[in-house]
């Protein structure tokens, strides 16, 4: 694929890392690690979408969308108060906060410090071995290298309805700055899309003072997850108070009205503030990739060690496209950093066995290996063991009773094949089930070990405890009762 272009004989670096997102801060410090010579290269703020407009920003505003509503919920638990305001701006305040936080752990010098050369600027490939960098004070330099990783993320997808444009929607990427100067939540806000970023922001503003309508086209919510726990979901955004509206398709806007359709019946939604969550497509244009031939039908063909078609060129994270976590992007970071500095010597396969996913809503959802949709449409034969949050002590005396742990078993073996968790804590709870399954642990080792009273922990040997008990031993157990009856006579 390379022989148009001339190879270098030498190269500037080992390594350039386009892209200081989780991705790309993770493959050049593994690079920096290995003493590779590697060069970052980030267009706008290090951390990228995580730590500016994504993980960190929606978890903060979550926070404070939970405390408003513990305080609205007081007296459930026996304490007299209420809501008097909310201080919007503060909460924005703790927002930025946050950010400014976390930033030094994924800053320029903490990088440089640990042996990666960053450079502030946007890059693109001029030939498969040599990238120019347009730096953001106007300098222009171009390395080569003998391979690279591209971290670049991924991008809103904003759906070409009629008159969206002058709607003056918002995106994950632009809602932080536009709430940031706001004195007030949005009052009316529409939010499209039901999937984690619409989920989670759809709590957190409704319970921040904003009147939420979620419109998801699909017939539920949260389409990559257990539909049980999608129903959970549904039902306690509805009881937060905002107006879920599945099945429907957004259609046109005129204005600040949004159309949307189901079944040939067409609603109109006023807003004041809408925020597109339909998805998010991979950055891979504008920096020379198409030109290269490495894009193909609109997407980056890449292969199980996040090779593209041309070897030395790997991707990590967003732009792999294989799933959009923080913790997906680091792992594949280890993958690409590793594949490309071994070759030709060694590589290894991605393998996304075991990453968890979780959505922070309140409760939350945290799932791990296959759901039981994804076995059905896999073919993979499971069995189900469910154990109801309901039954915990913890949750009992924390009032926080919705949710189940569900655990899928190959038929006939206690060995596990995904888990799906819904519950305050679900987040922290799949660890667990993570260690478990990646170190093929099964559920009778899960019930084997010590589980503190009363934690949340607990519903995972519990689950364990309910998949014994749907298999006990009935004909030992009818010998042991005989046994012991002739014992006593
Ligand atoms: C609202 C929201 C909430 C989220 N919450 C979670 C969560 O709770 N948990 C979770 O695991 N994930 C969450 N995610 C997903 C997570 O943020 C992403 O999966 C993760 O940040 C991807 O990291 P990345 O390194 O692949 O890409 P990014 O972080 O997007 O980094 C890519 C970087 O590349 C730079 N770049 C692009 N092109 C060039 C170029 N040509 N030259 C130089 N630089 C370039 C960009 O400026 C950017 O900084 C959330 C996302 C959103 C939007
Ligand atoms: N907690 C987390 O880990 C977390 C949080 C937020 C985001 N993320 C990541 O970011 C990615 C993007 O999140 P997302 O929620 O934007 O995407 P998504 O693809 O998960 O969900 C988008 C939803 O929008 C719906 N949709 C698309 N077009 C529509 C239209 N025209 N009208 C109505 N509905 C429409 C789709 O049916 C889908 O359900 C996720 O895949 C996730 O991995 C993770």
């Amino acid at each position: 694929m390379t022989a148009n272009w001339t190879k270098p004989r030498r190269f500037d670096r080992n390594l350039i890392v386009i892209g200081g997102g989780a991705a790309g801060l993770v493959s050049s410090y593994i690079a920096a690690m290995t003493k590779a010579k590697v060069t970052l290269i980030e267009a706008e703020r290090m951390g990228g979408d995580c730590l500016n407009t994504g993980c960190i920003p929606s978890k903060t505003l979550l926070k404070s969308a939970k405390v408003a509503h513990q305080v609205a919920d007081a007296a459930r638990f026996g304490i007299a108060a209420s809501v008097s305001g909310i201080d919007f701006p503060m909460v924005m305040r703790r927002v930025r906060d946050a950010i400014t936080t976390i930033e030094p752990n994924d800053s320029v010098e903490r990088y440089s410090g640990l042996g990666v050369e960053c450079l502030q600027g946007y890059a693109r490939f001029v030939d498969p071995w040599t990238v120019e960098i347009a730096g953001n004070d106007g300098s222009s330099q171009r390395l080569t290298s003998r391979a690279f990783v591209i971290a670049t993320g991924a991008a809103p997808v904003v759906p070409p309805l009629p008159g969206i444009e002058s709607s003056g929607y918002l995106t994950s990427e632009t809602l932080w700055d536009a709430m940031a100067q706001r004195a007030q939540a949005p009052k009316k806000l529409v939010i499209l899309g039901g999937g984690p970023i619409g989920c989670e922001l759809a709590q957190a503003f409704q319970r921040l003072g904003s009147d939420v309508t979620l419109v998801e086209m699909a017939e539920r919510l949260l389409l990559k997850e257990d539909a049980e726990a999608a129903a959970i979901i549904a039902q306690c955004l509805q009881q937060d108070g905002v107006r879920v509206l599945t099945g429907h398709k957004a259609v046109r806007f005129d204005g600040k009205i949004l159309t949307v359709e189901k079944g040939g019946e067409h609603t109109t939604l006023a807003f004041d503030d809408i925020i597109i969550a339909t998805g998010r497509r991979a950055r891979i244009t504008g920096f020379g990739l198409e030109e290269l031939g490495l894009v193909e039908n609109g997407r980056l063909q890449v292969d199980p060690y996040l090779r593209t078609r041309m070897p030395h060129i790997l991707v990590a994270g967003d732009v792999a496209g294989n799933q959009q976590l923080t913790h997906g992007a680091s792992h594949e970071a280890w993958y690409a950093a590793v594949n490309a500095l071994a070759q030709p010597f060694k590589r290894f396969r991605a393998d996304y066995r075991f990453l968890p996913r979780v959505t922070y809503t309140d409760p939350e959802v945290a799932s791990v290996g296959l759901t039981e949709e994804q076995a059905k449409e896999q073919g993979v034969a499971y069995e189900v063991t469910r154990y109801d949050i309901a039954h915990l002590d913890r949750a009992i005396a924390e009032d926080e009773t919705g949710g189940f742990v569900k655990i899928l078993t190959p038929p006939g073996k206690d060995s596990i094949l995904g888990a799906t968790i819904v519950a305050a804590h679900a987040g922290e709870m799949i660890a667990e089930i993570v260690l478990a399954m990646r170190h093929g642990l099964t559920l009778g080792k899960l019930m084997a070990a010590s589980h503190s009273y009363p934690t949340w922990n607990e519903a995972n040997k519990f689950v364990a405890g309910q998949y014994r008990l749907a298999r006990k031993p009935e004909r030992l157990q009818r010998l042991a009762q005989r046994w012991f009856d002739w014992l006593r006579h």
